[in-house]
C-alpha cells in the first residue's frame, strides 16, 4: 500500500498528502490502529514503539550530509509515508517556520561542524535531555522518531514520568509559574533557516525568528508541571533554562526533579525500521554522544511533531489547514 502511495508523490511535504494522512491511515491494519489509539487514550507508557518496518539499507543510499539535501527524491519516501500515517492517528503533524526551513518531516543526522553544538545534529557531545520545544506554548504532544540507520548503536535516552517518585518531590512548587524557559538553539536562524524561494514566506519566517529571539530578552515565567498532581505532565529543557531570580523553594524543587530524572533515564537504541512515539508531556528525552563518520553510513532518523490540538496554535498559523507555526 505504501509503495503504491509513494508513486503518487514527489515529497512527503506535499500538502495534499499531509492533508489526506488520517484518511489514508484508515487502511492500516486494525491492530496497529488499535495500538496507537490505546497509547493515545490510556497513556499506558510514555513510549510507544512500532517495530518491523522493512528498510533495505542498500536501497537507502548514503545518509545526507545535511537536512537541506533530503526533501526531494527521498529513497525512504515509502517509509516516511508509513511513519506519517501512523503519526496522524495520534493527532495532527506540524512544523515550525524556524526549524529545518519550515519542514514537517525533519531529519536527525550528524552534521559536520555541529559536533560540539547543543543541537540534535551534534554527535561528539551528547544531546542533553529535554521536552521537545519546551519553550513554546504550541509544543507537540508527541515527538516521533523513525530510524533508518544506526550503525554504531547511538542511544536515545528517555525518562518516563511514571518512573519518577512524585511523592518525594515538591510537586506544588513545580506547578507554580516561576520557571524561565528559553528557546533552544534549533530555532536560531544559524541552524534552522533556508531560503523559501517565496518572498512572502521568507518575510513571515523572518518575523517568526525575531519573535522567538525576543523571548531570550524577555523570558516568560511558566510552570514545569501541569495536569494531575499525582501523575503530572512536564515541560522542561534544563540546558535552555536560566535559574536566575527563581525563589529558593522553586529552585530546590527543580533540582530535585532533575536529579530524579537523571537517576531514571533509560537508554533506547533505535534499530532501522523502528518508529518510536514519545509522549512529550510524559517523557523527556536526549541522545548519548557518538563518533560520526561522514562517509554516507551515518545514523539517520526522521522526526515528526504531533499535536492533539492543532486549533491551539491557530493564532500562529496563516490558515486553518496550514501546519506550520510562525
Ligand atoms: N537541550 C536541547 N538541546 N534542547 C533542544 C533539543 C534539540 C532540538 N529539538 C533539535 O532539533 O535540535
Ligand atoms: O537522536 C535522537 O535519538 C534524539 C534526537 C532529539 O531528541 C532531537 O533531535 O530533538
Ligand atoms: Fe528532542
Amino acid at each position: 500500500m505504501i509503495t503504491e502511495l509513494a508513486k503518487s508523490y514527489d515529497t512527503i511535504e506535499d500538502p495534499e498528502l499531509i492533508r489526506s494522512a488520517r484518511v489514508l491511515a484508515a487502511s492500516l491494519p486494525v491492530h496497529l490502529r488499535q495500538f496507537l489509539e490505546e497509547y493515545r487514550l490510556e497513556e499506558p507508557s510514555a513510549l510507544g514503539v512500532i517495530a518491523g518496518l522493512e528498510i533495505d539499507e542498500s536501497q537507502l543510499g548514503p545518509t545526507p550530509r545535511h537536512w537541506r539535501d533530503s526533501q526531494y527524491d527521498s529513497p525512504a519516501l515509502p517509509q516516511e509515508i508509513f511513519f506519517l500515517l501512523c503519526g496522524s492517528l495520534l493527532g495532527d503533524v506540524f512544523g515550525w517556520a524556524t526549524q529545518q526551513a519550515g519542514r514537517i518531516m525533519h531529519d536527525v543526522l550528524p552534521i559536520q561542524g555541529h559536533e560540539h553544538d547543543e543541537i540534535g545534529s551534534n554527535s561528539l557531545q551528547h544531546l542533553s535531555w529535554h521536552t521537545e520545544d519546551a519553550f513554546h506554548p504550541c509544543r507537540g504532544d508527541y515527538v516521533a522518531l523513525m530510524c533508518l540507520k544506526n550503525p554504531y548503536d547511538a542511544a536515545t535516552m528517555v525518562c518516563d514520568a511514571a518512573d519518577v517518585d512524585w511523592s518525594a518531590l515538591d510537586v506544588d512548587a513545580l506547578f507554580e509559574a516561576e520557571f524561565t524557559q528559553l528557546p533552544d538553539n534549533s530555532h536560531l536562524p544559524d541552524y534552522g533557516m533556508d531560503d523559501a524561494g517565496d518572498p512572502a514566506v521568507d518575510l513571515l519566517r523572518a518575523r517568526s525568528f525575531e519573535l522567538i529571539r525576543s523571548w531570550n530578552d524577555r523570558p516568560v515565567k511558566r510552570p514545569i508541571l501541569s495536569g494531575d498532581h499525582e501523575s503530572p505532565y512536564m515541560a522542561l529543557d534544563p540546558y535552555h533554562m536560566k535559574a536566575e531570580g527563581w525563589p529558593a523553594r522553586s529552585l530546590r524543587a527543580y533540582e530535585g526533579l532533575c536529579r530524579q530524572i537523571e537517576a531514571n533515564m533509560k537508554d533506547v537504541i533505535l534499530r532501522p525500521g523502528d518508529c518510536v512515539f514519545i509522549d512529550n508531556f510524559r517523557a523527556v528525552h536526549g541522545r548519548r554522544s557518538f563518533r560520526p563518520r561522514y562517509d554516507g553510513s551515518d545514523r539517520w532518523l526522521k522526526r515528526l511533531n504531533i499535536t492533539r490540538n492543532i486549533r491551539g496554535s491557530r493564532a500562529w498559523r496563516p490558515a486553518a489547514d496550514d501546519r506550520i507555526i510562525y
